[in-house]
């Protein structure tokens, strides 16, 4: 028997890419599904419950994996932990504070939760790119890209970049924003530390770039998305794959591929 994936969200974008994803791995078994709207029916399979606590006392699931939407995220993990079950977190939109609450339960709980703004191998590697910079380029500013009618802001990508650039190296403005004349919000938003400017456009799927600047140089590190969901699959059955001997709050899908940054060890 594989390890048993329950999963949130499974008729939306990247939920059905992950429900395939799931079916064709051998060593994995799609346990369960959530999806309000599709409840009832049957997927990869299973029948799709309403809830995340209906799916889970139906199931012995191992991990719950949730990309879902950014008003229900925290409650699906949050009720995931309380049942006993290891949790993937790809949704975007929840705060600092809101993984503050989720690592005190996993660590209550004794259970794993890996949780990572972007779970694609390329963007993982523009966050530990941006990283690596930010520890000898003091200045820097983020833009994130992504599709009009995207809900939250910053995306999970910019905003769990911001917060770990912004733990490194704090982005200091030239000019202090209390000091800036005009409109303070063109110069973007504080996020834990870093800067981010959103873009929300039509065309857009999701983009991230981070520059950083010296005096007579800058540096550009981009990550471009693609219009298909298969980038986040792989990395999201990685870490459904680490989490069960996991115990506590993961985030960033690069630090479960190589290992914790000793700048960002130092200042946990
Ligand atoms: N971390 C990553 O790598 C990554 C990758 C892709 C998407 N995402 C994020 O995942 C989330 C989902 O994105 P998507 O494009 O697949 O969305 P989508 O709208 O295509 O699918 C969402 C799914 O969740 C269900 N859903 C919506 N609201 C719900 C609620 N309140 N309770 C329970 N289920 C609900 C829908 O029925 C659907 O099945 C977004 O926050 C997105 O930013 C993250
Ligand atoms: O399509 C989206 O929405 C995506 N959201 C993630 C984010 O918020 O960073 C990343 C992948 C696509």
């Amino acid at each position: 028997m594989g390890l048993r994936i329950c999963i949130g969200g499974a008729t939306g974008w990247t939920g059905s890419a992950l429900v395939n994803g799931v079916r064709a791995a051998a060593d994995l078994e799609l346990a369960g599904a959530v999806a309000r709207k599709a409840a009832g029916q049957e997927i990869g399979g299973v029948k799709v419950a309403a809830s995340v606590a209906d799916a889970l006392s139906a199931t012995n699931a191992d991990v719950y994996i949730d990309y879902t939407h950014p008003s229900a995220v925290k409650a699906n993990v949050l009720t995931a932990l309380d049942m006993g079950v290891a949790v993937v977190v790809g949704t975007s939109g929840m705060s600092a504070g809101d993984y503050g609450e989720i690592s005190a339960k996993a660590d209550k709980q004794g259970l794993g939760v890996v949780a990572s703004g972007n779970f694609s191998l390329t963007a993982c590697l523009m966050t530990r790119f941006s990283l690596l910079a930010a520890e000898q380029v003091p200045d820097y500013e983020i833009l994130d890209y992504a599709k009009s009618t995207k809900p939250d802001v910053p995306s999970g990508t910019a905003q769990e970049l911001a917060e770990r650039l912004g733990r490194i190296q704090p982005s200091v403005p030239g000019v202090p924003i209390d000091k800036i004349i005009g409109p303070k919000e063109a110069r973007g938003a504080d996020v834990g530390g870093g800067r981010v400017h959103s873009i929300r456009l039509p065309s857009y799927v999701l983009a991230v770039e981070t520059i950083f600047a010296m005096n007579g140089e800058r540096l550009q590190i981009r990550h471009e998305a693609g219009s298909s969901a298969e980038p986040y699959v792989g990395g999201t059955l990685l870490a459904a794959r680490r989490v069960v001997a996991l115990k506590g709050l993961v985030r960033g899908l690069d630090n479960l591929l190589f290992g914790t940054l000793p700048a960002e060890a130092k200042k946990a």
